[in-house]
């Protein structure tokens, strides 16, 4: 057989054939309508072409699509988009449709729309166009290929510039700090690196330190230690802050560092504050203004400052920390990176803490830390980045045993590990429902409100305070969590459920919108209350007025009682969503997952939902091979951290 080399040659170029969309700009603007009524994009998402449009009219409708897909990763959480990846698989990357259901019904769906297209494409489209930033602001701008929103992108620069600053200079170690770590730290006989102690050490050393690690693991065990030790330095003499990014961290955060400092020698436990305050009181957050008291012109008055669950610091909030940080001072970041990321855009603590589990650490870091141990650090060595040079991951729970369920759940759904739904017949403290054993998570749910509900009785006019913190501890021994937020099993459709259970079981009222016993959760800032986005109250009657007001535990474990009729931006939380659980823990959590293969189910949501349970954990799920797909399924937000 002859070979024609030169075959097609003289045919015409094939043209690639766009979709109908891509074509004409009052097409484009129709469908984004149709992804919006079919709840795919946000009426947000669609409008922000349309408003930049009017500012400086850009007919281009592929920019158009770019615009509103920008905005809505933008509300998932994603600091920007990366071209490549929107090409190489659009409808995962954007979870659209949302359910996977009917998708190949839909022949305007963004595998089809975007179908054909090249890099090339997408950067012609944005080329010369007056919505992106070339030389000053401009709503958008491009970096290497990846799209981002304006603020967003210059939220990334700041925390980079910031970290690498920081990243460059180490602080010399104190001689006596051998002798000091021995005080601190029992040296038994090892098999395996003291984290703890390597953490303290590393952290001395820098002016940024990460230490991660999952529930249990010590995280602020050590970070008590470490301000012993850098206390003891200094001769007490440091100004150090705590804070957490919600109050309900702040609270336990509080709690935790006053049971470390039991721990230590008095007089070192002496020099450590236990006032735990949030991020937007620290900041000095202004009503209704993005900007905080505290900036780069204004800087914090501090020189040690420890954030506990780094991993809900989003990115803007983390680049407002770090301009108002003073310029010598040091920052010590706690948190667990295999959580869920922030609610808010960036994923800053998982980005930051990539490749911790392997150490990473170079010639001079092992030097330093292998001066502390007694056991060989080799397996940790490598070449990572600066980061990893000041990042120490915990990697021995304290708090659950091998005889835990939750623990080894946890662990397994962790690295992946598919198996890990066989457990549930091995443990007594995890437990296994599919959705037609309803009857059994009627009964869970009504014996884990009982006992809050029946307290929340009217109580004592004198002791109203007392009774309301017991009554808001009674209430954080159990909760619901979802995935999903709207939905039958989502939050929405499982308050209803559960409302209706507790009222038929006459456990509470609900005939009015406001009844006692209803637990809320804020779901925005309110700076004038001084609550916060994901703060939990409980409804009560005030025993001084016998009218229902709302009772809330601040930071500072003061109870603030709250008209009603003042919060307008809460949702009932006998339900609330795993992201909106983060920084709080229950001594049972029982998870409900959807009957269907959502892309929203991963294997940070189920972790960070299994973690938040102390004794006993519930799940709700169809079927087994949901909650394999789910384990199989990673999260990964865009960003250029
Ligand atoms: N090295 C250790 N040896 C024995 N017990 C420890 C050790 N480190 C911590 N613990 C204990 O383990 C429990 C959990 O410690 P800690 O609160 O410091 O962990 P954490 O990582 O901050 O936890 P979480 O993030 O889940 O709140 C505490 O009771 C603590 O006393």
């Amino acid at each position: 057989m002859q070979i024609d080399l030169f075959a097609g040659e003289h045919e015409p170029e094939p043209q690639a054939v766009f979709h109908p969309a891509l074509q004409d700009l009052t097409q484009m603007q129709a469908m984004l309508q149709r992804w919006q009524q079919r709840r795919w994009l946000r009426a947000l998402d669609v409008q922000l072409p349309q408003t930049l449009h009017q500012l400086a009219a850009e007919p281009n409708p592929l920019l158009w699509l770019l615009c509103a897909l920008l905005c809505h990763q933008y509300g998932r959480g994603h600091s920007c988009i990366l071209l490549q990846d929107l090409l190489q698989d659009p409808d995962g990357l954007l979870s659209l449709p949302p359910q996977n259901q009917f998708l190949q019904r839909f022949t305007d769906r963004p595998a089809v729309v975007l179908k054909g297209l090249t890099i090339g494409d997408f950067r012609a489209a944005l080329q010369g166009c007056s919505w992106l930033a070339t030389a000053g602001p401009a709503p958008l701008v491009l970096n290497e290929d990846r799209l981002y929103l304006y603020r967003l992108y210059q939220a990334e620069q700041r925390v980079k510039q910031h970290l690498s600053l920081m990243l460059s200079t180490t602080l010399p170690l104190a001689n006596a700090v051998t002798a000091e770590l021995d005080i601190l730290f029992a040296t038994p006989q090892q098999t395996e690196p003291d984290w703890q102690r390597l953490a303290c050490v590393m952290a001395l050393q820098r002016r940024f330190a990460i230490i991660t690690g999952g529930p249990g693991t010590g995280k602020t065990t050590t970070v008590v230690k470490l301000l012993a030790l850098l206390q003891h330095g200094a001769g007490g003499a440091l100004n150090i802050k705590l804070a957490a990014p919600t109050g309900k961290a702040a609270v336990r955060l509080t709690e935790s560092i006053s049971g470390a400092l039991t721990q230590l020698p008095a007089e070192r436990a002496r020099t450590i504050p236990t006032e735990v305050t949030t991020l937007h009181r620290l900041l000095g957050a202004v009503p209704n203004r993005r900007s905080f008291r505290h900036n780069r012109d204004n800087p914090l008055q501090l020189e040690v400052l420890v954030v506990d669950e780094a991993s809900m610091v989003d990115l803007e909030m983390m680049a407002a920390l770090l301009d108002a940080l003073p310029e010598q001072a040091q920052l010590v970041l706690l948190g667990d990176k295999d959580q869920l990321s922030s609610v808010e855009a960036g994923s800053v603590l998982g980005d930051l803490c990539r490749g911790a589990e392997l150490g990473g650490y170079r010639d001079d870091t092992m030097a330093l830390l292998q001066a502390f141990s007694a056991v060989a650090l080799d397996k940790w060595r490598g070449e990572g980045s600066a980061l990893n040079q000041a990042t120490v991951m915990l990697r021995k729970s304290h708090r659950f045993d091998a005889h835990s369920g939750i623990g080894q759940l946890a662990a397994a759904v962790n690295r992946g590990d598919t198996g890990a739904v066989e457990l549930f017949a091995q443990y007594p403290d995890i437990e296994l429902f599919s959705a037609n054993q309803l009857s059994i998570l009627k009964a869970t749910v009504v014996a884990g409100y009982r006992q809050y509900l029946q307290q929340a009785q009217p109580g004592p006019a004198d002791e109203r305070d007392n009774w309301a913190r017991s009554v808001l501890g009674s209430y954080s021994r159990f909760q619901v969590l979802c995935a999903l937020r709207s939905g039958d099993w989502g939050v929405e459709g499982v308050n209803e459920q559960i409302s209706q259970w507790l009222h038929s079981s006459g456990i509470i009222n609900r005939q009015q919108q406001w009844y006692s016993g209803r637990p809320v959760m804020m779901q925005r800032n309110n700076y004038n209350l001084g609550l916060m986005n994901g703060d939990i109250g409980i409804t009560l009657v005030d025993p001084l007025s016998n009218m229902l007001r709302v009772v809330f535990q601040l930071a500072d474990g003061s109870i603030k009682w709250v008209l009603p009729s003042r919060l307008t931006e809460v949702e009932t939380a006998f339900a609330i969503t795993v992201h909106k659980s983060q920084g709080s823990e229950f001594n049972h959590c029982c998870l409900v997952l959807p009957p269907d293969n959502s892309p929203l189910l991963s294997r940070e949501l189920l972790y960070t939902g299994i973690t938040r349970a102390k004794q006993h954990f519930s799940l709700l799920c169809a079927a087994p091979a949901l909650l394999r797909q789910a384990i199989s399924r990673r999260v990964a937000r865009s960003s250029g951290l």
